[in-house]
């Protein structure tokens, strides 16, 4: 049964308050961030303020440590504190703006005992998403959406046109190699239609949940990346029509006026087991 990562909340390091806070919000996924959420005069005091921290009881939340590039003057030491201070209190290291597989190779060597995670948010990161997501030691893939419009010198529209192709080539990545993949964050954190939007659009194309930049985000994530009630039922009745129809020896079966094949079923049996994991995160 795989976890899920519906809602990935992202929380400056250096926000204690904001870190206490998170184990009790309904998060799948909490990134602890060092990076751009932190003010370089803070960043030592974050590092060691995260490593009491991640002492706590997250429960089931997933902790992912967002360190800084091995290029800032802070990186090595972040990767260092996750092998070390904050070894057994993560269960992740993210890494900023990657741009291939030799700068996993970099980090894979500081940290060797977590797997790790990339930020999609460069335009060389977009073009070698292949090689980053075949990477053994990767789990999963983050969209960094802020970073990668003002790479691209893009506009932020409602239907993200000049994201496609960057979402579209990480999508394929990390589907091809079997990796996690969660979608960028919605900026405007009060304006609650416009994110059921984005999230409604990231899960039509197979995200597998959002990052999120606030708490009240994290209900419309939680909801938008579920199976639906009448998914789940659907998926019932597609694996029991094609159970039945196997016994009388066909290869396929119709369920409300669609064809279910062997396919089909591969899709339902995953809906059930999303199903299945987001309810024991919930009791
Ligand atoms: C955006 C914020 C600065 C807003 O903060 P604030 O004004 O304090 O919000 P509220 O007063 O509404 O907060 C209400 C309570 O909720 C807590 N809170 C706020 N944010 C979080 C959070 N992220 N996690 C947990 N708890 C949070 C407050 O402490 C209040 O609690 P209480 O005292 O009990 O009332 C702020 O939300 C924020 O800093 N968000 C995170 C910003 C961030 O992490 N940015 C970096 C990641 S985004 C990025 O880099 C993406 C990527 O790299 C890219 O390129 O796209
Ligand atoms: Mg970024």
């Amino acid at each position: 049964m795989a976890r899920p990562y519906r809602s990935v909340l992202y929380i400056p390091a250096a926000n204690a308050r904001a870190m206490e806070k998170a184990q009790g919000l309904a998060a799948d996924a909490i990134i602890f961030d060092l990076e751009d959420a932190v003010a370089p005069g803070e960043k030592a005091a974050a590092r060691d303020q995260l490593a009491a921290a991640l002492a706590r009881d997250y429960g089931g939340r997933a902790r992912i440590v967002r360190i800084n590039g091995l290029a800032t003057e802070w990186g090595e030491d972040d990767a260092r504190a996750c092998a070390g201070a904050m070894a057994g209190g993560a269960d992740a290291v993210l890494i900023p703006k990657v741009d291939s597989a030799a700068d996993l190779d970099r980090v894979a060597a500081l940290v060797p005992d977590l797997p790790l995670w990339a930020m999609m948010e460069t335009p060389l990161g977009m073009l070698n998403a292949g090689q980053i997501a075949a990477h053994p030691r990767l789990e999963g893939m983050v969209m960094g959406t802020n970073d990668l419009a003002k790479e691209l010198n893009s506009r932020f529209r409602p239907d993200r046109l000049p994201m496609q192709a960057g979402l579209g080539l990480c999508l394929l990545a990390a589907k091809a190699h079997g990796k996690v993949i969660v979608d960028g964050v919605f900026n405007a954190f009060k304006d609650e239609d416009g994110l059921r939007a984005e999230c409604e659009q990231g899960r039509d194309m197979g995200f597998d949940g959002k990052t999120l930049i606030h708490p009240a985000q994290l209900a419309i994530a939680n909801e938008a990346f579920a199976p639906t009630e009448a998914e789940i039922d659907l998926a019932r009745r597609q694996i029991a029509a094609f159970e039945a129809a196997t016994t009388e020896g066909k290869g396929v079966a119709v369920v409300d006026g669609k064809i279910v094949e062997n396919l089909h079923v591969e899709t339902a049996r995953k809906t059930l087991d999303r199903a299945e994991a987001i309810a024991a995160m919930a009791g």
